[in-house]
């Protein structure tokens, strides 16, 4: 079975998918890590994250770029999603990402488009949401407890700036499929948000 699981950013999607991953015995992908990884090799090349050809070329990033740290820094997520606007990117991307979707047995899938472009057959497709004050709390914590000083009204302001340029970019924009089930988890903590979409997903799959 293919979950798809997608949202803006820390609504909980990648907490969620890996807990989803561990329940049903399925690999995960987070694909957002591609994306910053692209951002990140643009930086590396010294080159323009919003030039389409600087950001095509550092497609080429090698595996072992995935697993730097610096990925996951809140830099590498706004260069992510000035990459992830070209058209030549996503494409450069597709490919690996539908692989591991359409591997036997299945497999858990997180990012912005997942339902909607890259596995639209899923059976099982969430789209997790929270309020803008929630998902700035919880970057701030995250923040806080590397110990790192940041304002909260700074961290609002780049989701959502953020999640603006997700949304109106014209190739596979940041929208909820059409059959994919919503789960705000704004006022749920992180054992209710898993449970609720673990009920989503097992009917989701009694039906199919
Ligand atoms: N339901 C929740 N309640 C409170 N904190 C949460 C919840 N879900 C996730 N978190 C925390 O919020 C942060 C962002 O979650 P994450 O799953 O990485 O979001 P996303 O993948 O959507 O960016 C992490 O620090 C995570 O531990
Ligand atoms: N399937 C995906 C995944 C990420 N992305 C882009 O990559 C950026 C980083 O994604 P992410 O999932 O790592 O971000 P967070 O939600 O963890 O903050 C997003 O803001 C999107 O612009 C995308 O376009 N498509």
């Amino acid at each position: 079975m293919i979950i798809a699981v997608d949202g803006p950013t820390a609504s909980g999607k990648g907490t969620i998918a890996k807990a989803l991953a561990a329940h049903f015995g399925l690999p995960h992908l987070d694909t957002g890590l591609l994306y910053r990884a692209v951002g990140r090799q643009v930086a590396l090349n010294g080159g323009n994250p919003d030039d389409p050809a600087d950001a095509l070329v550092a497609c080429a990033f090698p595996d072992s770029l995935l697993d730097d740290p610096e990925l996951r820094s809140e830099a590498s997520g706004g260069l992510a999603s000035r990459v992830s606007l070209h058209p030549g990117v996503r494409q450069a991307l597709y490919e690996r990402q539908r692989a591991f979707a359409t591997q036997p047995g299945g497999a858990v899938l997180d990012g912005r488009d997942i339902g909607t472009v890259i596995a639209p057959e899923a059976p099982a497709k969430l789209f997790v949401v929270a309020s803008v004050s929630a998902r700035a709390e919880r970057r701030f914590k995250e923040m806080q407890a590397q110990g790192r000083a940041v304002a909260l009204a700074d961290i609002a302001a780049d989701l959502e700036a953020r999640d603006a340029r997700d949304r109106s970019r014209a190739e596979a924009p940041l929208v909820a499929a059409a059959d994919a089930v919503l789960l705000d988890t704004s006022d749920l903590n992180r054992d209710e948000a898993i449970a609720a979409a673990i009920a989503i997903v097992t009917k989701a799959a009694g039906s199919c």
